[in-house]
């Protein structure tokens, strides 16, 4: 019995895959060392157990006063660095106290005017002609980013170098974080020999479990890569529950209509619900999702880089879900085309290309390709770039959304 037909459209399903997504269990917890936390996702929020910054600090070297005398000379009291505090009186009227950068700003003062805008006059300094100074100026006050006991990361973060410095400025020698998922990678079809083993002419090497395992790892989770599944029903349904022991099941081939693609059936009859079969884009259309056993699956079409997108577009914002990651949403950006672009309309056409990345006016430029088997030249490729379904000839120069890889 085959699995009832069911095609998106590319939003409906990442409409489906966001739902399910967000709806995972919380996986449990560990506490790992800061630099461990590296591509992990928090699990308990990170709080600032202090003031930020704990002092007014000056953001100049310079000196600090009182904006309403820095119209005529000022006396320099002394000197204060970083990691010092003026200890002397507050600063009074016509007072100056010269000050570093990150330096707590002496009591009494309300600005720092900067080092390169003084001039020196008898024993003190005046602010250069034409110059002002802003109550408020070149200081940072106490608490301004952030205040003691509020919520700096929350869980559900996932931890790159900005959240780990953000942790260790508020303390955190360890972090708490969610373990990884496990994610079974299961390649099915006859014509699959290992990498190591010499094909026959009509053989061919498995690519797609190290791709899979390749882009797991990537998304954070832990790759449990099966051996290959032949396309059998009995071998087939023994390897796929091997695979359901996993969170998540990541399996490719066998989804189209031929004779032998018999996922989705095995499937059925493991008492599977399907939310789609199919999604409206190209290169990914046979592109199944669904449950079964009480875990979610992929079938992920076969050819090499149709399993790579889908895995991109479906699969990855899955895994981030499952792995305790609030915003799963695939990335994309924004480039100029560098070419015109022709291609049929009804399918959103996600195609291996270039991102010439650069401040202002990234242009993307198409790799020529043979279909989405072509996997010599989406290794060229760093990107896909999106033909919306509707669209059958893009003009250089058009604005297109690219999807990073
Ligand atoms: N009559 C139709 N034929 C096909 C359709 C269709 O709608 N009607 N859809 C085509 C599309 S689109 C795709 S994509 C493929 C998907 O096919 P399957 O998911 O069933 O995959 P297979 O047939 O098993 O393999 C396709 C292709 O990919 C190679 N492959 C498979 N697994 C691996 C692997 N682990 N490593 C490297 N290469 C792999 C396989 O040898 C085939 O060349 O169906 C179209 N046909
Ligand atoms: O849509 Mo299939 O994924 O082209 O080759």
């Amino acid at each position: 019995m085959n699995a009832p037909v069911k095609v998106l459209s590319y939003v409906q399903a990442a409409e489906a895959i966001g739902a399910h997504a967000a709806g995972r269990p919380r996986p449990g917890t560990e506490k790992v060392g800061l630099l461990d936390a590296q591509g992990r996702v928090l699990a308990a929020g990170v709080v600032a157990d202090r003031d930020q910054p704990p002092f007014d600090r000056s953001t100049r070297d310079g000196f600090a006063c009182r904006a309403e005398d820095a119209g005529g000379a000022l006396r320099v009291m002394g000197t204060v660095r970083a990691g010092e505090v003026w200890h002397v009186d507050p600063l009074g009227a016509g007072e100056a106290v010269e000050i570093m950068t990150g330096a707590p700003v002496p009591a009494g003062a309300d600005c720092v005017v900067m080092v390169e805008h003084v001039v020196e006059c008898g024993a003190g300094i005046e602010l250069q002609v034409g110059r002002m100074a802003r109550r408020g100026e070149n200081i940072v006050p106490r608490g301004a980013e952030a205040a003691k006991g509020g919520v700096i990361l929350a869980a559900g973060v996932r931890m790159t170098a900005t959240q780990i410095a953000a942790a260790a400025a508020c303390g955190y020698a360890e972090v708490e974080v969610f373990q990884r998922p496990r994610v079974a990678v299961l390649a099915t079809g006859d014509e699959l020999v290992q990498v190591a083993d010499a094909p026959l002419p009509h053989q061919i090497r498995n690519s797609n479990s190290y791709s899979l395992a390749a882009m797991v790892a990537a998304a954070g989770a832990e790759a449990v890569v099966l051996p290959v599944a032949r396309d059998e029903r009995g071998s087939l349904e023994t390897s796929i529950r091997e695979a359901l022991e996993c969170d998540l099941v990541l399996m490719s081939g066998g989804v189209s209509m031929g004779k032998y693609d018999l996922v989705e059936e095995v499937l059925t009859g493991l008492g599977a619900e399907f939310f789609f079969t199919g999604v409206e884009i190209q290169p990914g259309r046979p592109a199944v999702f669904g449950r079964a056993m009480g875990k979610y699956f992929f079938g992920l079409p076969g050819n090499p880089v149709s399993t790579m997108v889908t895995f991109l577009l479906f699969a990855e914002p899955m895994i981030r879900g499952t792995a305790g990651e609030s915003e799963t949403s695939p990335r994309f950006a924004q480039a100029t085309l560098a070419e015109p672009v022709k291609v049929k309309t009804g399918l959103r056409r996600f195609l291996p290309a270039v991102l010439e990345s650069a401040v202002e006016g990234s242009r993307v430029k198409l790799v020529a390709w043979q279909g989405s088997g072509d996997l010599a030249a989406t290794a060229r490729a760093n990107c896909f770039a999106v033909v919306p379904p509707e669209r059958e000839a893009l003009a250089a120069g058009e604005v297109v959304s690219v999807l990073l890889a």
